[in-house]
């Protein structure tokens, strides 16, 4: 079934059996080591999985994906969900993860913000990884299942997949952002890329922007026929003709469990933990929080920026005033995440050495995962949400600071250029690289009067609620499942430009 890498071990039971499979990098699972030794694996709480797991349950389901650890032929069952396993060699993780995913496509499409790195060996490893992963969903799924392939790292499978099984319906949604043409050319294998794409039958972006890019690069990459007018949001969809073919083209943005997390945070062992974690600081007048994978895209050094200028100017009080910043660990083998994490860390020492007192630091900054229930408790201990990546597909934090705050507390400053900021108006905006604009937006949020504060945070919990992860699958998932009925006819109306 494969071939120079890992094998695959799909149980005989589990052939041609799901319905509905999910294809993502990674298994929706964390490997637990127990203090005897012995291995446990434990649901990870990410919202795609909390999105379809209904789905995935109601129907024969299946998940394919890594385990995340080298070569794992686990195929681990979590919670009775079938998980299949597609086991990466050392090697693999490397050239396909670190090297392609990472260190080419991820900043290639976020705007270049480190330069990509071009690699045939990584090129090929990334070929044979989607080709595993289009073999294993293809082992999975039953005749005329629906298949919804997840994210950068499989952009190919879509095309390999449709080659072995063509009953399939095939969805693939684009987490991160689609770059604009003038970048995407950088890339040696462009025109394989948006052919992998184009072997969906769905194609899905956080936002109309990336939609157009991606319609534009079918013209003129792939010779494709496409529609011309503007892509809307859940509506309004973009149409690419290829052979006898009509692939849809649209924009869904993800959203989180909004409900589940507004119910969480308002439990009274959150609130206690949220008036603790004040107390453990000092009480101070302000709490600003910064939560994220510590990734050069976020931003974390604009805000540390930011903060260290406030602080020099006088017009932040550093005796009373503290920034949390929780930084996952992610990507740590990649260059790039090895030099920023010391640019960082170097800004942090910076300001606590400069402003602290050795009773009262000015930055805490913790470089670990933080368990779930105290994650809530910070959102609900601060006072100003600090969200300012340089370019981020969606930013689901922003999303989640405002689903905890019932309260109608609290303030969030996020930057343009999240694609949450289409959605978040009322949140305190600003320019990322507009050091004066990340100044002048922090200090209104620090500064605003109850009142205004309480109008912004309930406009942006109507936007949160009503838009929640469940909507976003059930928006994708009914589109893809009208695609052939509507094939014939998705052009009706629709003007195709010649590729
Ligand atoms: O799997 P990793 O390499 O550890 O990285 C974690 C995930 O990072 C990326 O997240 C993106 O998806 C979010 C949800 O749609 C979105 O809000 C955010 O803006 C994106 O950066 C990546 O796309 C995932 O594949 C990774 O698993
Ligand atoms: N220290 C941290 C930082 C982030 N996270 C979670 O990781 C997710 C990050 O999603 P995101 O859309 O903002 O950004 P990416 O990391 O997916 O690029 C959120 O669900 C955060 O709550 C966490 O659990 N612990």
């Amino acid at each position: 079934m494969s071939s120079t890498g890992t094998d695959l071990q799909i149980d005989p039971d589990e052939l041609h059996t799901a319905d509905f499979v999910v294809v993502a990098n990674r298994l929706p699972v964390d490997k637990e080591t127990l203090p005897d030794g012995s291995i446990r694996w434990k649901r990870s709480p990410g919202g795609l999985v909390t999105a379809l797991e209904p789905i995935l349950r109601s129907q024969t389901g299946a998940w394919v994906g890594w385990s995340g650890v080298p070569d794992s032929h686990d195929n681990p069952v979590v919670d009775g969900l079938q998980l299949i396993s597609v086991p990466l060699s050392a090697s693999e993780i490397n050239e396909y993860y670190e090297g392609f995913s990472n260190a080419t496509l991820w900043p290639l499409y976020h705007d270049v913000l480190v330069k990509p790195e071009y690699h045939r060996e990584w090129w090929n490893a990334y070929v044979e990884v989607n080709r595993r992963f289009a073999e294993a969903a293809s082992a999975a799924a039953s005749d005329g299942a629906m298949v919804w392939i997840q994210d950068y790292q499989l952009q190919l499978v879509p095309k390999m997949l449709r080659m072995l099984r063509p009953d399939l319906k095939i969805g693939f949604f684009l987490h991160i952002p689609f770059p604009p043409v003038e970048l995407f050319m950088q890339l040696p294998w462009r025109t394989e890329i948006v052919e992998g794409l184009l072997g969906a039958d769905l194609i899905g972006f956080h936002l109309p922007g990336g939609a157009q890019n991606f319609l534009y690069l079918a013209r003129r990459l792939a010779g494709q026929a496409t529609s011309k007018g503007t892509v809307g949001v859940r509506s309004k969809f973009g149409v690419v003709q290829v052979g006898f073919r009509h692939v849809r083209v649209g924009a869904f943005p993800i959203s989180i469990d909004s409900g589940a997390l507004d119910a969480e945070s308002r439990s009274r062992k959150i609130r206690a933990r949220a008036a603790e974690i004040r107390t453990e600081l000092g009480n101070p007048s302000t709490i600003l929080l910064g939560v994220d994978r510590l990734d050069y895209t976020k931003g974390i050094d604009v805000r540390l920026q930011a903060l260290s200028e406030l602080l020099a100017e006088g017009r932040i009080d550093p005796s009373d005033t503290v920034m949390i910043q929780l930084a996952t660990p992610s990507r740590e083998r990649v260059d790039s995440y090895i030099q920023m994490r010391a640019g960082i860390e170097q800004l942090v020492g910076n300001i606590n050495g400069t402003y602290g007192e050795v009773a009262h630091q000015v930055v805490q900054y913790l470089h670990r995962p933080v368990d779930r229930d105290e994650l809530i408790a910070f959102f609900v201990a601060a006072d100003v949400m600090l969200v300012t990546p340089l370019r981020d597909g969606m930013n689901l934090v922003a999303k989640e600071y405002v689903a905890c705050r019932s309260d109608l507390g609290g303030a969030l400053v996020l930057s343009e250029f999240t694609g949450a900021a289409a959605e978040l108006r009322s949140a305190y905006q600003a320019n990322p690289y507009d050091l004066d604009g990340v100044k002048d937006a922090i200090m209104a949020a620090v500064n605003q009067d109850d009142e205004e504060g309480r109008r912004r945070m309930r406009a942006l919990r109507r936007q949160v609620l009503a838009h929640d992860v469940s909507r976003w699958a059930k928006s994708f998932l009914g589109a893809l499942g009208s695609t052939q009925e509507t094939a014939s006819s998705a052009n009706r109306g629709v003007d195709i430009v010649d590729g």
